[in-house]
C-alpha cells in the first residue's frame, strides 16, 4: 500500500480527471482482487457523531471498543458534559486553568479544563488532542443546547484550521473539493438557508475571523462530500469527511465499498478491479429502482447517473416484477399504501404496533402476486421488521425473518458474497440463533416447526456453519478488521463448545445440510403465507 502525499492516507489509487463530466475521480494503480484494500485513511479530516449517538457512543473510538469489549460504560466529559468516552480509557485528570478561550470566545469566566496525564491511547485523550480541547468550552456554554452534527463538524474544521492542525496538502485538497454551492442556492434554498444560519452561529461561537461565506462553503462541501460514518456492525453513527476519499465518484454498479473501524476508513474492492479502472462506490441505496436512485442523486449530488445499471432501467433485476401480466397502476397504488404504512410504523413508539404495521405492508405487496421479495420496498420492510421484532422481544420470529433475508433476499440483492451488508445480515442471524439456543426451555421456535411438520433444526450446527463460512472466506470479505475479529472470536467460542461436547462439525456435512433443508422448508412456508 503506497502512502499518498496526504498524511495518514494509504492507497492503491491516484486522482485523475474522470470522463463524462464526473470531475476528478480515483483510479487503480494496480490490479485489485475482491476484498483487497483500495484505500485506508487512518485519521479523518473531520468525523462527528449524530446528536442521538453522543449519548451511547464513545466520541473517542466512535464505538470501536464498545463492540469489542461488551460492558463498556460511557462517562461524560467533565467539561462540557456533551461528549462521552469509554470508561476503560478515561484518563487521570488534574485540573488547571486554560488560557484558550478567555479572549477569542464569548465567555465571561475563565474555563477550567482537565489536562490529561495518562497515555494518549485513551479515547478521551485522543479526542482532546485531535479537537475536543478546541470546542469543549463552546459546547459547555451552549448546554443544554447541542449543535447539530453538521454544525459541530464545520466548527471542528474551522477551529482545527485556525490552530494549524491541517497540513498544507490537506488544506489544498479540501479547498479543491466540489461544493455545487450555486446549485444548492438555486435548487435547494432550504438547505442553503440552513448552511448560512449555521455559518453565522459558528462564526459567533468560535470568534474566528474567517468570513461567513467561507464557512458556508465548508458547510456545502461537507454536505456534498461527507460519508455516513458507521460503526463496526455498519449502523450509521455520524458524519465523516476526508478530501482524498471524497474524490471517489458514484456508480450504482459500484466496484468498491466503504467501511469504518472507529475513525479509520477502509475502501475495499467488492469486485475485481483492473489497473487504471476508475474506483466507484455507491452514494445511495442501490437496491431501489433507477427512477428513485436517479432522483436522489440529482437532488443531493446534482448529476444524472449514467451507469450500466441505470441504463437497464425497468429491465434491471431490482425493478422487475414477477412474470405474468400486471396492472401497473394498481401495483403503484399498492406500493403507495405500503410506503405509507412503513412511514407510520417508523413514527410509532410501540414495537408491537410497529410489527403489525410492517407486516400489513408486506402482506399488501405479497397479495399482488407480482412483487418479488427482492424488490423494494419489500427489502426495507423486512429489515425494519427484524429490528422491530427484536425490540419487541420476539426473537424466534426475528430469527425466521433473518433466515428469509439470508437465504432468499440477500443473494439476489447483494450478489457478492463478501458484500459487507450480506456479512452483517449473516452476523444478525448468528446472534439470533445463539440467543435462541441459549434458552433453557422450549422456545416458540419448536412449535413453529412442529405445526408445519418440520423437524426443529439444531441451531448450534447452523451457527457453526455460518461462522465457518464467514471465517473461511475472510480474504474475499469487504468488512472492516474489527468485524473480522468479532467473527473469529465467536467462531472460536462455538468451536470450543463443540469440542467440549466431543463432537466435530467439520465431519458433519450431511447433518448440517439437513438443518438447512429444515430451515429452508419453514422459510418457504412463511413466505407463502406472508
Ligand atoms: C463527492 S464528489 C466526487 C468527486 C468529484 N468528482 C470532484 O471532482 O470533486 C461528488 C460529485 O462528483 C460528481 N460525480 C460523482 N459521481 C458521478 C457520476 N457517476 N456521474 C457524474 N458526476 C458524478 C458530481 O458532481 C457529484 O456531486
Amino acid at each position: 500500500m503506497s502512502e499518498s502525499p496526504l498524511p495518514a492516507v494509504y492507497t492503491k489509487t491516484e486522482p485523475r480527471p474522470a470522463p463524462n463530466g464526473q470531475g476528478t475521480g480515483l483510479f487503480a494503480t494496480t490490479d485489485l482482487g475482491v476484498g483487497k484494500v483500495v484505500l485506508n485513511i487512518k485519521t479523518p479530516y473531520v468525523a462527528v457523531l449524530d446528536t442521538p449517538r453522543l449519548e451511547d457512543t464513545c466520541s473517542g473510538c466512535l464505538g470501536r471498543r464498545q463492540h469489542g469489549e461488551p460492558g463498556v460504560v460511557l462517562k461524560a466529559c467533565t467539561g462540557c458534559q456533551v461528549v462521552k468516552y469509554c470508561d476503560r480509557c478515561l484518563a487521570q485528570y488534574s485540573t488547571v486553568s486554560s488560557p484558550f478561550f478567555s479572549s477569542s470566545l464569548l465567555f465571561t469566566s475563565l474555563y477550567h479544563y482537565t489536562s490529561l496525564t495518562n497515555s494518549e491511547k485513551t479515547c478521551q485523550a485522543k479526542d482532546w488532542k485531535f479537537s475536543h480541547s478546541l470546542e469543549c468550552a463552546i459546547f459547555k456554554q451552549l448546554r443544554p443546547r447541542v449543535l447539530p452534527n453538521n454544525a459541530r463538524a464545520v466548527l471542528r474544521m474551522v477551529l482545527r484550521a485556525a490552530k494549524g492542525r491541517y497540513s498544507p496538502p490537506e488544506l489544498d485538497a479540501f479547498s479543491k473539493l466540489e461544493t455545487h454551492a450555486r446549485e444548492i442556492r438555486q435548487l435547494n434554498p432550504q438547505q442553503w438557508g440552513r448552511i448560512a444560519l449555521s455559518s453565522k452561529a459558528i462564526k459567533m461561537y468560535s470568534g474566528t475571523d474567517v468570513e461567513e461565506e467561507v464557512i458556508s462553503a465548508c458547510g456545502a462541501k461537507l454536505d456534498l462530500n461527507s460519508f455516513n460514518l458507521t460503526n463496526t456492525v455498519y449502523d450509521r453513527v455520524g458524519l465523516y469527511l476526508h478530501p482524498y476519499a471524497a474524490l471517489i465518484n458514484h456508480s450504482c454498479d459500484y466496484n468498491s465499498v466503504v467501511g469504518f473501524d472507529g475513525d479509520e476508513l477502509f475502501v475495499k474492492a467488492v469486485r475485481p478491479i483492473k489497473k487504471d479502472d476508475q474506483i466507484f462506490i455507491s452514494y445511495i441505496d442501490t437496491t431501489y429502482p433507477s427512477t428513485v436512485r436517479r432522483s436522489e442523486l440529482s437532488e443531493r449530488y446534482f448529476f444524472n447517473c449514467d451507469c450500466s445499471k441505470c441504463k437497464l432501467g425497468l429491465d434491471a433485476p431490482e425493478a422487475r416484477f414477477l412474470s405474468g401480466s400486471h396492472d401497473t397502476s394498481k401495483l403503484h397504488a399498492v406500493e403507495g399504501e405500503a410506503r405509507k404504512l412503513m412511514q407510520s410504523a417508523a413514527a410509532d413508539d410501540s414495537p408491537l404496533v410497529t410489527v403489525q404495521k410492517l407486516k400489513s405492508a408486506m402482506h399488501l405487496l405479497h397479495e399482488t402476486s407480482a412483487w418479488p421479495v427482492t424488490r423494494q420496498p419489500y427489502v426495507s420492510l423486512r429489515d425494519e421488521l427484524i429490528t422491530a421484532l427484536i425490540s419487541a422481544g420476539l426473537f424466534d420470529e426475528a430469527f425466521i425473518q433473518a433466515a428469509i433475508r439470508y437465504l432468499r433476499v440477500d443473494p439476489v440483492v447483494y450478489r457478492q458474497d463478501g458484500h459487507p451488508i450480506r456479512q452483517v445480515h449473516a452476523w444478525a442471524l448468528v446472534k439470533l440463533a445463539i440467543h435462541l439456543s441459549a434458552d433453557a426451555g422450549e422456545t416458540r421456535l419448536e412449535p413453529l416447526f412442529r405445526n408445519h411438520h418440520i423437524a426443529t433444526p439444531n441451531l448450534s450446527l447452523l451457527v457453526w456453519s455460518v461462522l465457518h463460512r464467514l471465517v473461511h472466506m475472510e480474504d474475499q470479505s469487504c468488512v472492516v478488521p474489527s468485524f473480522k475479529d468479532m467473527l473469529h472470536a465467536t467462531f472460536d467460542d462455538v468451536q470450543q463448545e463443540f469440542e467440549r461436547g466431543r463432537s466435530n462439525p467439520r465431519s458433519m456435512t450431511s447433518e448440517i445440510n439437513t438443518q438447512w433443508e429444515q430451515i429452508g422448508a419453514l422459510v418457504d412456508l412463511v413466505l407463502a403465507n406472508e
